[in-house]
């Protein structure tokens, strides 16, 4: 899904259109005018009001909301910068002069899409290295470990682009093997909660982070969790998970099964039931069961 932003220039607000990949090439090469009518002929009454709040001149609203009512009778209007300029479109943007390319986003809700930005480098991987004993130095011995209040030993991991998918978490520093990692925080939730939830987001379209605890408890990290949702599955995975009772309650820890060397993306097994919706699984480990569930 891409998204084009229109931004007025007489008023500070922002219409976003989404439209479906296949389009692309079309919107590339098309002139502003055709790009918000397609844009706008696909979308619903909704589009109209949006389209009128945005403070576009009278006549180019007027070409608009034709589009929209579906006339076949156009009034011939050419919109000018004056009303409204089309993010990605650097052709048609006069000063030559463009702020962005198109916008690559999962959908409206999902704010930490960036963090999957090429342009964000991941940690550089790093080889075990020797001393002049040829003894291997251990890069936790001189380290003071930190826990946040999100349970998380501080610089140990970061959300990168992810080569399995969308973003995934990585190592900032070699890890050892059995050393607990991240917490996988979020709200704990009763099992039938997280259904309605899980509804509920679809229907929004919102990305769905949970992770069940038992048969009655399930740890939403959706709102309200840390870096650990973006842990991608794999089927040789380097991680596992584990329960602990901290205080009576029980936390989801997730421990380094081997070392893991700073540039690693961290995975564990999902562990999905089986199921007739397949997911593919794109771990391209060894082991790989070609689905996740
Ligand atoms: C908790 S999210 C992991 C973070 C995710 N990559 C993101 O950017 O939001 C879980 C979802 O990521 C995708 N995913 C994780 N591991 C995968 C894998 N090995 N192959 C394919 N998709 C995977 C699946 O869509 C899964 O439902």
């Amino acid at each position: 899904m891409f998204i084009v932003c229109c931004r007025t220039k007489t008023k500070n607000s922002h219409l976003i259109f989404e439209m479906n990949s296949a389009d692309d090439e079309f919107y590339k090469n098309r002139s502003l005018i055709e790009i918000v009518l397609k844009l706008s002929s696909s979308n619903s009454n909704d589009m109209t009001a949006a389209i009128r709040s945005l403070g576009l001149s009278s006549d180019f609203l007027k070409y608009l909301l034709e589009q929209l009512s579906g006339a076949k009778e156009f009034v011939k209007c050419k919109p000018t910068y004056k009303d409204v300029d089309v993010v990605g479109s650097t052709k048609e943007i006069p000063s030559g002069c463009a702020r962005t390319g198109i916008v690559v986003r999962k959908n409206n809700y999902d704010m930490f899409s960036w963090l999957a930005s090429r342009h964000r480098k991941r940690p550089k991987l790093s080889t075990i290295k020797e001393d002049s004993d040829g003894r291997r130095s251990n890069s936790l011995l001189n380290e003071v470990k930190c826990w946040n209040k999100n349970k998380t030993l501080t610089n140990n991991v970061g959300v990168y682009r992810s080569d399995i998918h969308g973003r995934g978490l990585f190592c900032l520093r070699d890890i050892e093997q059995g050393e607990n990692i991240i917490e996988y925080t979020g709200e704990v939730i009763r099992s039938e909660v997280s259904d309605v939830r899980e509804r509920l987001y679809n229907k929004k379209g919102i990305d769905c982070y949970m992770f069940r605890i038992d048969q009655d408890i399930v740890v939403d990290a959706t709102m309200n969790g840390n870096s650990s949702r973006f842990i991608n599955h794999s089927c040789e995975p380097n991680c596992n998970s584990k329960i602990e009772f901290i205080h009576g309650k029980k936390h989801i820890i997730i421990w380094a099964k081997r070392k893991v060397l700073q540039g690693e993306e961290l995975t564990y097994d999902y562990k999905f039931p089986l199921e007739d919706d397949k997911i593919k699984c794109r771990c391209l480990s060894r082991k790989c069961r070609k689905y996740l569930n």
